[in-house]
C-alpha cells in the first residue's frame, strides 16, 4: 500500500485545525509528522508543489543533480544580476512534497560544536547550543546501515574504525543513512593527497569537530537503493493518520486584494490571517489564505501557524502578511502588523568554485557511463535487479579546513588585522556586526572550518566524449557577504527579489582565492597528481579572481532570512522560534539559521524541524496541564 492520496480542498477547508504548517518541505514535514503523533490534534500541511511518488528522477541516486531547474519540481527562480560577478544565478529549491530534500545531493554531515554554540549568543534565551541541539540532530538519524563500503577508500585504517566513525550518529531515527559501497578511483587518491598535506582523516566528524577529510553518509536507503526524503522518512509513515491532512498545489496567498488576478493552475499559500485583537501587544495568528487554480480559500487553526516555506519564501509570506519593515510594506500598500525590519535580510549562501581535471586513461569515474555503453547497460541491469552497483553510488567525500590552515601565515595575519579594524564598522546592520565578530574569532582561532573541498567524480564542463574527469570544488562556508530577499509587489505569485550579494565583501574573494590555491596544491600532491593528465596553466591572482567570478556557483544552502536572534539587533524569531511580536506564529526551516554554518545544511534543517515540534509539544503539554 502506498502513501494515501493528499486531502481534497473541500475536506481541508472544512477542518478546524489545531496547527497549520505552510510548506511540506524538509522541516515542515518533520513538524507535521511529530505534531500529528497526538491523535487529538488536527494538523494540516499546505504545500504548493505536488506529491511525486515512485519517480525515478527523484528516487534514483544516479539522477541526483539532474533535476536542478526542472519546472516539474523546482520554483524556477533567479537572483538579481550579481554586481561582482556580472550575471544572475539560478536559485534551485524544491517545489514538491519533500521540498529541497527531494532535490538535494544526498550528502549528510553536520557542523562543529562551536558553530551551534554561536547561535546561543544571538538570542535572549538559549536551548540552541551544541549540547541542547545535538539530541535533535541524532533523533533524525538512522545510521544503523551506514557501515560497509571500502574502508581504505573511506580513509579508514581498519574495519574496526567503522564503529568509531559512526558512533556519534543517531540510530533508529526516520532518516536512513548509508555509505557508498563503491568508490571511484579518485576517492582514495584524494584522501591520501589531503593526508599528505597534513589534513588528517576525521574518524568522528559527527562528534563536534568536523575538520579534516572524510566520507559522508548519504540519504540513500541501502535496501531499496532509493533516496530518502522528508516525504519517505516523515510524511509517508504518518500519512494514514486521520488527524493529518496534506493539501498539495496550494500556495498561501491574499484574497482581500481584488486587484490580483490568479491564473489557472497556479496554487500557493499567500497570507497568514490574524485575529483583530492582540494579546499583550502581540499579534495572534488564526489561519491562512491560499489559492488553488485561481480560486481563493482559507483554513483556520486554533493553536498555531508554522511557516516552513524555506529561506526564500518564508520572508515572502511574512511580508505579504504584514510582517516586515514598515517602510517597505507601506511602499507596497500592505498594512504593517508587526514592524520587523529583519525579515528577508541576512540571506546567506555557500559559494563554490570548481577546477576540472582530466583523468588518465583507466581511471574510473562516473564518466564511464558516458564513455562505455556496455558498462552503462550492465549497471542499469544490476540496479534494476538488486538496487546496487554504480547507479546506486554517489559523490560523498569531502574535506573541511579552517582558512588559517590553507593560507600562508603572514598573508592570513595581515588580512585578519585589516578585517578586525574594518569589518564590524562595515557591517550592514547590528545582527551582521555581532556575527562578524563571532566569525572573526573563529577565523583567528582556526577551530572551525571556513572552507570545504568537495570531490566530484565526473566531468561537469566542456567534456570530451571519450575522456574521464574529476572536479575539485572549493566552497566558502563562512561568507561575510549578506544578501536580501524581499517581495517586489503585493502579488503573491510574483517571485521575490533575491539578491545574495555574492562576493560583495572582500573577505569572500580573499577566501575563494585561498581555496583555489589550495586545490592547485592538492592536485599537485601524490597520489592525486599521478592520475591527472594536465593542470590548468599557472594564473596570477588577478586572473584567478577573474576565473572565480566566472565560475562561481551557488551551494544551494540558502539560510538566515528569518534569523533566530534578538529583535533589537534585527532578529525575526526568538529561541522559541516564534516570530517577534506574535504569540503563535513560528518559523521552522533554514531561514532561522542565524549565521553561516560550515556544513551541508539538510541535517541541521531536519533537526530544526524536530526541535520546533518539541517546543510546540512542550508548550501544548504545559498549557494542558495548567488547564486541568
Ligand atoms: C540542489 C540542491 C542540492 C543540495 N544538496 C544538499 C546536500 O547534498 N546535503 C545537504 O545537507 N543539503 C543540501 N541542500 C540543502 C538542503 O536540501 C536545504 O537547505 C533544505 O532541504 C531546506 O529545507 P527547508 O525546510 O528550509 O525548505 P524546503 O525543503 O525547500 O521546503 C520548503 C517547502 O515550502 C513550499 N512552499 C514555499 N512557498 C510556499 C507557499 N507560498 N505555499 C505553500 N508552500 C510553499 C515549497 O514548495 C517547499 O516544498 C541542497 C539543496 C539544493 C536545492
Amino acid at each position: 500500500m502506498g502513501t494515501p492520496l493528499p486531502s481534497s480542498i473541500e475536506a481541508f477547508v472544512a477542518t478546524q485545525f489545531d496547527y497549520i504548517i505552510i510548506g511540506g518541505g524538509t522541516a515542515g514535514l518533520v513538524v507535521a509528522a511529530r505534531l500529528s503523533e497526538n491523535p487529538s490534534l488536527q494538523v494540516g500541511i499546505l504545500e504548493a508543489g505536488f506529491l511525486h511518488q515512485n519517480d525515478a528522477l527523484i528516487d534514483e541516486p544516479h539522477n541526483i543533480a539532474k533535476n536542478n531547474w526542472n519546472p516539474k519540481y523546482d520554483w524556477m527562480s533567479s537572483t538579481s544580476r550579481q554586481s561582482k560577478v556580472g550575471r544572475p544565478f539560478q536559485i534551485v529549491r524544491g517545489k514538491l512534497v519533500g521540498g529541497s530534500s527531494a532535490l538535494n545531493y544526498a550528502v549528510w554531515d553536520r557542523g562543529s560544536r562551536e558553530e551551534y554554540d554561536n547561535w546561543k549568543g544571538l538570542s535572549d534565551e538559549n536551548g540552541w547550543d551544541w549540547e541542547s541541539f545535538r539530541p535533535f540532530l541524532t533523533k533524525v538519524e538512522d545510521a544503523s546501515m551506514a557501515v560497509g563500503g571500502q574502508n581504505e577508500a573511506r580513509g579508514r585504517k581498519a574495519p574496526a574504525d567503522d564503529t568509531l566513525a559512526d558512533s556519534s550518529l543517531g540510530v533508529g531515527g526516520p532518516v536512513k543513512l548509508s555509505r557508498n559501497s563503491l568508490y571511484t578511483d579518485p576517492v582514495p587518491a584524494y584522501i591520501k593527497a589531503w593526508n599528505e598535506l597534513g589534513q588528517p582523516t576525521n574518524l568522528d566528524p559527527f562528534g563536534g569537530d568536523h575538520r579534516g577529510v572524510y566520507d559522508c553518509p548519504r540519504t540513500i536507503d541501502p535496501e531499496s537503493g532509493k533516496r530518502i526524503t522528508a516525504t519517505s522518512a516523515y510524511y509517508s509513515p504518518a500519512s494514514s493518520r486521520t488527524n493529518l491532512k496534506l493539501l498539495v498545489g496550494a500556495e498561501v496567498m491574499r484574497t482581500s486584494q481584488v486587484d490580483i488576478i490568479y491564473a489557472d493552475n497556479r496554487a500557493q499559500v499567500t497570507k497568514i490571517l490574524f485575529k483583530p485583537e492582540m494579546v499583550d501587544g502581540r499579534r495572534v495568528a488564526c489561519g491562512v489564505e491560499f489559492a488553488v487554480d485561481g480560486k481563493a480559500y482559507s483554513a483556520s487553526a486554533s493553536m498555531e501557524i508554522i511557516i516552513s516555506a524555506g529561506a526564500i519564501q518564508t520572508p515572502q509570506i511574512l511580508e505579504l502578511s504584514g510582517i516586515g519593515d514598515a517602510g517597505r510594506l507601506e511602499g507596497m500598500n500592505i498594512q504593517t502588523l508587526v514592524d520587523l525590519p529583519g525579515v528577508g535580510e541576512n540571506l546567506i549562501d555557500h559559494t563554490f568554485t570548481h577546477i576540472q581535471y582530466q583523468a588518465k586513461h583507466g581511471v574510473l569515474t562516473f564518466d564511464k557511463f558516458r564513455i562505455d555503453p556496455k558498462f552503462a547497460e550492465v549497471e542499469k541491469e544490476t540496479y534494476e535487479k538488486s538496487r546496487t552497483g554504480w547507479m546506486a553510488a554517489t559523490d560523498s567525500t569531502t574535506t573541511f579546513t579552517s582558512l588559517r590552515e590553507i593560507t600562508e601565515e603572514p598573508v592570513f595575519q595581515a588580512k585578519i588585522e585589516a578585517m578586525t579594524l574594518a569589518t564590524t564598522k562595515g557591517a550592514p546592520n547590528r545582527l551582521a556586526a555581532e556575527q562578524f565578530s563571532i566569525q572573526l574569532d573563529g577565523l583567528e582561532k582556526g577551530n572551525v572550518p571556513q572552507m570545504e573541498f568537495i570531490l566530484f567524480s565526473r566531468g561537469l564542463i566542456n567534456v570530451e566524449e571519450e575522456e574521464s574527469y574529476f572536479v575539485l570544488s572549493s566552497g566558502l562556508q563562512s561568507p561575510f557577504s549578506r544578501g536580501t530577499v524581499h517581495i517586489q509587489s503585493k502579488d503573491p505569485f510574483e517571485q521575490p527579489f533575491i539578491d545574495p550579494c555574492y562576493l560583495t565583501h572582500d573577505f569572500d574573494l580573499f577566501a575563494h582565492l585561498a581555496g583555489y590555491r589550495a586545490i592547485e596544491k592538492l592536485a599537485q600532491t601524490a597520489p592525486l597528481a599521478a592520475i591527472i593528465v594536465k593542470h590548468p596553466p599557472p594564473r596570477s591572482d588577478d586572473k584567478v579572481i577573474q576565473y572565480i567570478c566566472a565560475s562561481l556557483a551557488s551551494g544551494y544552502h540558502y539560510m538566515g532570512t528569518a534569523a533566530m536572534a534578538r529583535r533589537d539587533i534585527g532578529g525575526v524569531v526568538g529561541s522559541d522560534l516564534k516570530v517577534h511580536g506574535t504569540t503563535n506564529l513560528r518559523v521552522a526551516d533554514a531561514s532561522i539559521i542565524p549565521m553561516p554554518i560550515a556544513t551541508h545544511i539538510q541535517s541541521t534543517v531536519y533537526a530544526i524541524g524536530e526541535k520546533a515540534a518539541n517546543l510546540i509539544q512542550t508548550e501544548y503539554a504545559k498549557a494542558n496541564a495548567s488547564s486541568i
